[in-house]
């Protein structure tokens, strides 16, 4: 898909959907799916849950996919263990870095949060990982400290920084501001994470690629966390009205990735995501939308 990179959590970030369970094999199948549509990179869970959660990254590892297959670990050793135990070769490393949530979520300080992220990532290096940093809540994080977080992790040896709006508070003027700020001041990759609960994850995470972010996190159909996340359909349609880009996703595949996420989600109204007016305005009535 060229410079630009989706980075898919259908398989973490989904299944907080309310409601929502996958099993082995529906994740198992998932992840083929979204490799076949050719995502670059799946996040496939988090091993710290144990099983089943455990047993349904080790198959997927065990796949061989072409997409590079991430585990996601808290701050710690610990969790790290169960990723490498797993067979985990690609770490993702989250810590949450507004005040707000490192007083009440950690009941901890910024020095604990950036000294833990460090020793989390100089671990997974030290076993031969590659390294993404995820800043939850960066949204409302203190910026000057942001930016601190995302230079250690640099230089730590992390690839890149998700930066995360994790209440789904940002609106797209400011996340342009933010992510170009972020961009300038660190020189870190950074991929995007929107959640919907303003009904802007799409316009977030548009906004945040024109600002220069090369990575966007997605998932199918917007699954996830309450109002849930940044459609991978809804952005694709977007990349290609307005940018241009045709990303050339198979849209028969998409379309029976997405059915075969309603009812592994037991979403009901999931399906008529492919009616999404984004979507289907480049999928069924392309010739009335001319390109820009
Ligand atoms: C915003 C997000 O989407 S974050 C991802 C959220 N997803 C999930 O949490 C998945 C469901 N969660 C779970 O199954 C469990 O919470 C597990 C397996 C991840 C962890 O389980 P447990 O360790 O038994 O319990 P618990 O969730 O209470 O962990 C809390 C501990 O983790 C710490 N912690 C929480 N997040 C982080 C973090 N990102 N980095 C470091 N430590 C963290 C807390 O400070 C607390 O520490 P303490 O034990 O010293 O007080
Ligand atoms: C763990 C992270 C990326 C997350 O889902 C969020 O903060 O919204």
């Amino acid at each position: 898909m060229g410079n630009l990179k989706f980075a898919d959590t259908t398989l973490r970030d989904g299944e907080q959907a309310p409601g929502v369970a996958f099993t082995v094999g529906e994740k198992v199948q998932i992840a083929k799916m979204l490799d076949s549509l050719g995502i670059e990179y799946i996040e496939a869970g988090i091993p710290a849950m144990g099983p089943p959660e455990d047993e349904a990254i080790k198959e997927i590892l065990d796949l061989g996919l072409k997409a590079v297959i991430s585990t996601w670990n808290r701050a710690n050793i610990s969790d790290i263990k169960a990723s490498l135990a797993c067979g985990a070769k690609h770490i993702h490393v989250s810590a949450p870095v507004s005040d707000i949530q490192i007083k009440t979520k950690l009941c901890k300080n910024r020095t604990w949060v950036v000294e833990n992220m460090k020793r989390a990532v100089c671990y997974a290096l030290e076993q031969g990982c590659s390294v993404t940093v995820g800043a939850e809540d960066a949204s409302r994080a203190d910026l000057e400290f942001l930016i601190e977080f995302t230079v250690q992790a640099r230089r730590e040896g992390a690839e890149r920084l998700r930066f995360a709006d994790t209440i789904g508070i940002l609106e797209p003027f400011r996340t342009k501001q933010i992510i170009g700020m972020l961009l300038e001041n660190t020189g870190m990759d950074i991929e995007f994470h929107g959640h919907n609960d303003f009904g802007m994850a799409t316009a977030n995470t548009f906004a945040a690629f024109k600002a220069g972010a090369r990575f966007l996190s997605t998932t199918l159909g917007g699954l996830g966390e309450r109002a849930g996340n940044c459609s991978f359909e809804e952005i694709l349609a977007v990349l290609k009205q307005h940018e241009g880009i045709d990303l050339n996703v198979n849209d028969e595949m998409l379309t029976d990735t997405l059915n075969y996420l309603n009812v592994a989600s037991g979403r009901s109204e999931f399906s008529s995501k492919i009616t999404k007016p984004g979507y289907r305005a480049l999928t069924i009535f392309e010739q009335y939308y001319p390109l820009l």
